[in-house]
């Protein structure tokens, strides 16, 4: 399948889930993370969930990290270049919604993506590869390819795995997992 096919596909998808799906996998899916082996690293990129747009709520996984006393970063998006700055999650981070719903900090400290050790990332749809789909403007291509080579990148999805994305490009970086509510894909 290509991927403008696939991302009308599963934005469809996830239209229909309630919003006790929503919570019900989320935290299933949370749970999941947990078996993960990488409570040895201490900074950690989380996603803020897009509501509107039916995302995984990653409060849940938030908390986890959180109570694991990790660096969570979280990202501040410009959409006049497609890039992404990030800064440290704290009590004191403000945060504010975007006009595209993404709950964002106002200002905060700044945490380069060299620093950043695993990456939870949002998708609309992965493969049997690793290979995502997202809302198709590159902003994580383009942030993971300034991270270490090294970095964990996690990929969250409410639906399992296609078989093939056919057109995928030289910027797409594959995930080394994904986690489901079903189970958890490894790639690497
Ligand atoms: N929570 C979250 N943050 C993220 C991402 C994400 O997927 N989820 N992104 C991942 O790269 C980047 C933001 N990407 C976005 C790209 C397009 C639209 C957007 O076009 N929204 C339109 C149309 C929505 C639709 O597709 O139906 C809108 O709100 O009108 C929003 C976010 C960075 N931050
Ligand atoms: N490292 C990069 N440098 C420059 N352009 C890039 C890079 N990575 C991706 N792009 C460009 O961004 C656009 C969107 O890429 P793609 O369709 O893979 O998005 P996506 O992975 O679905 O979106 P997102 O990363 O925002 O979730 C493409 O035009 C692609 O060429």
């Amino acid at each position: 399948m290509l991927k403008k096919d696939i991302r009308i596909a599963y934005k469809k998808k996830r239209e229909q889930l309630s919003d006790a799906e929503i919570e019900e996998k989320s935290l299933t899916i949370a749970n999941q993370v947990l078996e993960l082996s990488i409570w040895d690293y201490s900074f950690f990129h989380l996603f803020l969930s897009i509501q509107h747009l039916k995302e995984i709520n990653t409060e849940f996984i938030l908390h986890i990290l959180s109570g694991k006393d990790k660096n969570i970063v979280v990202a501040k998006t410009d959409f006049s270049n497609l890039a992404m700055k990030h800064f440290l999650l704290t009590d004191s981070t403000p945060l504010k919604i975007n006009k595209y719903g993404i709950p964002e900090p106002t200002d905060g400290i700044e945490i380069s993506d060299q620093q950043i050790q695993v990456v939870f990332i949002p998708l609309l749809a992965f493969d049997e590869k690793g290979n995502r789909i997202g809302y198709g403007k590159g902003f994580y291509d383009r942030f993971l390819n300034e991270c270490k080579k090294d970095v964990v990148k996690i990929g969250l999805s409410f639906f399992e795995a296609i078989e093939h994305i056919e057109d995928t490009n030289a910027n797409d970086i594959p995930l080394d997992y994904c986690v489901t509510p079903e189970k958890v894909y490894q790639f690497s």
